[in-house]
């Protein structure tokens, strides 16, 4: 076993899980049908932020059966570290937002700076209409500036990590989320 892979299984055997990848799944699939609901017959574009959306774009957008599209938009505040700092835009949507409805998808809303920014952002490119949705929604008990339209599970008030999001740029392709035991 070479180092990165015992670092990779040590620290996930010293994790705690806190949604099963079935858990995911499951509630993936509930909100593909809260969003079908809501927005079948708008062909919006979904927009995935880059990079932590990735695994809630593609599990959620196979179970949309209605017209839309897709593209990203690439923000982040976090960088390596496990608490938040400036916003820094790396990529806006290539594809014209102006007079579309559409649903930004991400893996966290925690504080909620980055997931108000981009809001704002897509409404400042005119935007008619603009939807978020995310995987977890951190119970931090803070103050937030934006509330997901839609949101799959809520994740308690530490570091997690699996379905998108990382530790350090690694994990994100776990299918289950952890929190680390060390918080
Ligand atoms: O609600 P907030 O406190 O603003 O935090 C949420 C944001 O933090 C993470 O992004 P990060 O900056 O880590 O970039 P990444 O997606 O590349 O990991 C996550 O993907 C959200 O976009
Ligand atoms: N990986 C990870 N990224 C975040 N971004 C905001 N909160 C979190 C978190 O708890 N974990």
């Amino acid at each position: 076993m070479n180092a990165m892979q015992h670092y990779f299984d040590e620290r996930l055997a010293s994790a705690e899980l806190i949604h099963s990848a079935e858990t995911v799944a499951a509630a993936v699939t509930r909100v593909a049908g809260e969003i079908t609901e809501k927005l079948a017959g708008a062909d919006p574009l979904l927009l995935c932020v880059m990079s932590g959306g990735v695994p809630f774009a593609g599990h959620l957008m196979t179970q949309l059966q209605f017209p839309l599209e897709f593209d990203y938009l690439h923000v982040t505040r976090y960088g390596q570290k496990t608490e938040g700092g400036e916003l820094s835009w790396r990529a806006l949507p290539a594809t014209p937002v102006a007079g579309r409805t559409v649903l930004v998808l991400d893996d966290i809303l925690d504080e909620g700076t980055t997931l108000a920014a981009i809001v704002a952002r897509l409404q400042a490119m005119g935007a008619q209409a603009c939807y978020t949705a995310v995987a977890t929604e951190k119970l931090n008990g803070k103050k937030k500036p934006i509330r997901a339209d839609f949101v799959a599970l809520t994740v308690p008030d530490r570091f997690v990590f699996g379905f998108g999001m990382d530790v350090s740029g690694h994990f994100r392709n776990l299918p289950a989320i952890y929190a680390m035991k060390a918080d």
